[in-house]
């Protein structure tokens, strides 16, 4: 056969294996660099000094998204990034934010599924699933976050939070500073456990040493960018769908197995059960349909021993609203990935500027005795009631967004900005640039609770807090995370005052990840207010 490497190798008197390697090396590099005038081609701005293969991801690495601002400084309200080879369109303006959330909804209803490959087990999760499927999924979750669900869900939330305010007398007892991060995600980790299965893991006292609990942190163990596979479908994202037909996905497949299994036994001993406890898993398995199972789907072992309990429920179920187990299971899975450290990193930001702000503490603080003392106990309705306690969790959640950036994904072409936008292409939302952008929060880096005060909800720019996110495709657990952060801080505030520790620093630095986490901590004191 004609081998026209050879023939050049023989020409020039070469190696035969050299013109091989740098027909290789020439290919790599048109490979790793064919994105690198996108944006230039597009008339657009972007971001300078991308690499072959890894655009501006280098960056990313370093700073995470947290030099935003810089870059909207420079690049406006518009402008284009590669992270690896995959351009992304970041919209830093509320107006435009609101033409990509809601007015054309249609165009960006999907999210990207970051490049990323995933376990079989959390295909069906709703942060993944598209169009008509994400439909479904997300009317029976919306369902399940009413307020109605919410508020039985106070006890369960209530008795997570006594516990979450036990664990600090210990440190004011041995006189000791503490790091909150920590305790604050013991208490989302049990929130979720109750209020999610209607298990008690008590993390609180125990420090996780529940099974499923040391399962569930192995999953967030494996969000580094030390992870291979993170990295393989971060830089070459066209080998995510090779390794998911694998079965291999991010998130470690031991872990995803056991908590996969954990699952389908509770299930089980649900299906035996007559009376219907409060809990999500409780409200989807009645939406569950056993005919919207594929029976060639065997990356989870379908139950077939709940048809009893399923034909018990058929009479409340709403005939649209249904769910096949395998979404089940992808589900309560993603409720611990969403659910737990988002609201954890929101609550001790919360505790680091109440300590590092005495006055707005002890404001807060008479709110709370007040409005207690005035409904008898901590219901539903009195932290619903409590005005400075939600500005509070604003501005903490404006200053501190558990995520720095959310996308979407253009399922059809649409001029955004002055930019066609083709099917295909992702846009990013930066939300802590936004947060940060001295143009729509006036002194952004100052904590001003009043911002968010009735009386000047005239100067908030629509659009421009964007800590759940935006439209129909925003957080579906903002209910429950704004009540259980509530009810967590009230609880602990209610026993002890907060105080910054000797090792507490004013402005933390963050972590790199795209989660505004101190990257050493939130260190504080209590002194007790008995
Ligand atoms: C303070 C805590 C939380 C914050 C700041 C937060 C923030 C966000 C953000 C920014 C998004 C993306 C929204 C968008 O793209 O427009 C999101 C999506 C989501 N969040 Fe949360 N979240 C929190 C807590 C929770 C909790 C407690 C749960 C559930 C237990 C949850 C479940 C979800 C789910 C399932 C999605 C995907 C929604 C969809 O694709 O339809 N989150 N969240």
């Amino acid at each position: 056969m004609f081998n026209p490497l050879a023939l050049v190798a023989d020409l020039f008197g070469l190696p035969t294996w050299l013109p091989t390697i740098v027909a290789l090396a020439v290919f790599l590099y048109w490979y790793g660099a064919r994105k690198l005038d996108f944006f230039k081609n597009r008339g657009a701005p972007y971001v300078e000094g991308a690499l072959p293969f890894a655009g501006n991801f280098l960056n990313v690495v370093r700073h995470g998204f947290t030099d935003d601002l810089q870059r909207i400084n420079k690049y406006g309200r518009m402008f284009g990034e590669l992270h690896g080879s995959v351009p992304i369109w970041v919209i830093a303006d509320p107006e435009l934010v609101r033409e990509v959330g809601i007015k054309e909804f249609s165009s960006f209803t999907n999210r990207r599924k970051a490049g990323f490959a995933f376990n079989p087990e959390f295909k069906k999760a709703l942060h993944l699933v598209e169009d008509s499927e994400w439909k479904g999924i997300r009317n029976v979750m919306t369902h399940g976050f009413s307020s109605a669900k919410m508020k039985r869900m106070v006890p369960l939330i209530q008795h997570c939070a006594d516990e979450f305010a036990d664990s600090f007398q210990q440190y004011l007892d041995q006189n000791k500073e503490f790091e909150a991060k920590e305790l604050c995600g013991n208490f989302t980790m049990d929130v979720i456990a109750t209020t999610q299965f209607g298990i008690e893991v008590s993390s609180s006292k125990e420090a996780g040493n529940h099974e499923l609990i040391k399962h569930v942190k192995l999953l967030f163990a494996s969000l580094s960018i030390k992870n291979p596979v993170i990295m393989l479908t971060l830089f070459i994202p066209s080998t995510a769908s090779l390794l998911e037909r694998f079965g291999i996905g991010v998130f470690n497949s031991r872990a995803m197995s056991f908590i996969s299994n954990y699952i389908n036994r509770l299930c089980q001993l649900r299906s035996q059960k007559t009376e219907k406890p409060v809990n999500f898993l409780e409200l989807m398995l009645s939406a569950y349909d056993e005919d919207l199972d594929d029976p060639k789907d065997t990356s989870i072992s379908v139950i077939d021993d709940t048809t009893e309990y399923i034909n018990k429920v058929k009479d409340w179920r709403n005939g649209k609203k249904t769910l096949s187990m395998h979404e089940i299971i992808s589900n309560s899975i993603l409720f611990f990935i969403a659910g737990y450290d988002t609201t954890s990193t929101a609550m001790c930001w919360m505790f680091h500027e109440l300590a590092h702000n005495p006055d707005i503490q002890e404001n807060l603080y008479q709110e709370i005795e007040e409005t207690i003392a005035q409904y008898g106990s901590l219901t539903y309705d009195a932290v619903a009631s409590m005005k400075y306690l939600d500005q509070v969790f604003c501005e903490t959640t404006r200053m501190y967004p558990p995520a720095q950036r959310t996308d979407r994904i253009c399922t059809e072409d649409c001029k955004i900005g002055g930019h066609l936008i083709r099917k295909g292409e992702i846009l990013n939302i930066p939300i802590y640039g936004i947060h940060m952008n001295p143009d729509y929060w006036p002194e952004p880096e100052e904590f001003r609770p009043e911002r968010f005060a009735k009386e000047n909800a005239g100067d908030i720019v629509p659009y421009s807090y964007l800590a759940f996110g935006v439209g129909p495709r925003g957080c579906v657990g903002q209910r429950l995370a704004v009540l259980e952060s509530k009810i967590g801080v009230v609880t602990a505030l209610r026993r002890f005052r907060f105080v910054p520790s000797e090792n507490a620093e004013r402005h933390p630095k963050f972590n790199t990840l795209g989660t505004c986490s101190a990257i050493n901590g939130i260190h504080l004191r209590v002194e007790s207010r008995s």
